[in-house]
């Protein structure tokens, strides 16, 4: 079973820190043990999403050798289990992303699903999460310029002995949809676990601290979401906003017909 995915890109802005954290969560949700560790030692943006930000133990200390890796495990929402890194340039500056194999080891074997956000671009802190996973996915929006640079990342991953296999387009736009992913998929040789539409309350979570499909989640981005995570573990995808309609519509009925029987 796959365990260990590097959620990865070509240029940064794609939305792999927002995909690896809600994707996270859904897991979680599923009752699956999952963990996400901020691999983007540079530019760590998932402490600052669940807010902890301030933590005092992070993945820089962990690759800097000052302390253990489960120093630096948080709770996060719905049971996920959190491995930040630090926004100290300095932290940064410490950190040897060749220990992250070590960590990495360590986490999956005590979790069902472990997602690494990973670094855009090719600098070695970047490289060495494609490496190490069991598998990457590729978040990528509709647009030629993130679907060459995926390829170019697709190609870096084989170089480095990594395996890309699946894709995510993230941002998507309402029309033609199924157009796009077949072309997607045909261009980059790599099947997509689905389309994340683009939806503002992406945004709107993220100033909440919460992930959305946490805090909104009917919304296009949620159910896309949680649709994947429900295939990528194989488990049945439940719609909340079906169930949310039936029970209204069941209240409906009630009120209309609790007189005449
Ligand atoms: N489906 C979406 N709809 C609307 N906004 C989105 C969506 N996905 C991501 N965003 C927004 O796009 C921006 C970039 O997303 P995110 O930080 O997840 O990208 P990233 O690939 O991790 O970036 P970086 O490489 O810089 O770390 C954020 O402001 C986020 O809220």
């Amino acid at each position: 079973m796959i365990r260990a995915y590097t959620i990865a890109s070509g240029k940064g802005g794609t939305g792999k820190t927002t995909v690896t954290v809600n994707l996270g969560t859904a897991l979680a949700q599923l009752g699956k043990e999952t963990y996400i560790l901020d691999a983007d030692v540079g530019m760590a943006n998932i402490g600052i999403l669940l807010g902890l930000e301030n933590v005092p133990v992070t993945l820089h200390e962990v690759l800097a050798g000052k302390a253990k890796v489960d120093e630096a495990i948080y709770d996060g929402p719905a049971g996920l289990k959190v491995v930040p890194s630090g926004i100290s340039l300095q932290g940064f500056q410490d950190a040897n992303p060749d220990r992250l194999r070590e960590v990495m080891h360590d986490l999956v074997d005590r979790c069902d699903y472990l997602l690494i956000d990973a670094p855009a671009g090719i600098s070695r802190d970047g490289v060495v999460p494609l490496a190490i996973a069991d598998e990457v996915i590729l978040v990528v929006n509709p647009e030629l310029s993130s679907i060459v640079d995926a390829l170019k990342t697709k190609i870096l991953t084989e170089l480095v002995g990594g395996h890309v296999q699946y894709a995510i387009i993230n941002r998507a736009g309402k029309d033609n949809l199924d157009f796009v992913e077949k072309k997607i998929e045909k261009s980059l040789g790599v099947k997509s676990l689905g389309s994340v539409p683009e939806d503002n309350h992406v945004r709107e979570s993220a100033a909440y601290k919460t992930p959305v499909v946490i805090k909104y989640p009917t919304s296009g981005s949620s159910r896309a979401i949680k649709r994947i995570a429900a295939e990528i573990s194989g488990c049945e995808y439940h719609d909340d906003t079906a169930s949310a309609r039936e029970g209204f519509i069941d209240r409906l009925a009630k009120a209309i017909f609790r007189g005449k029987r």
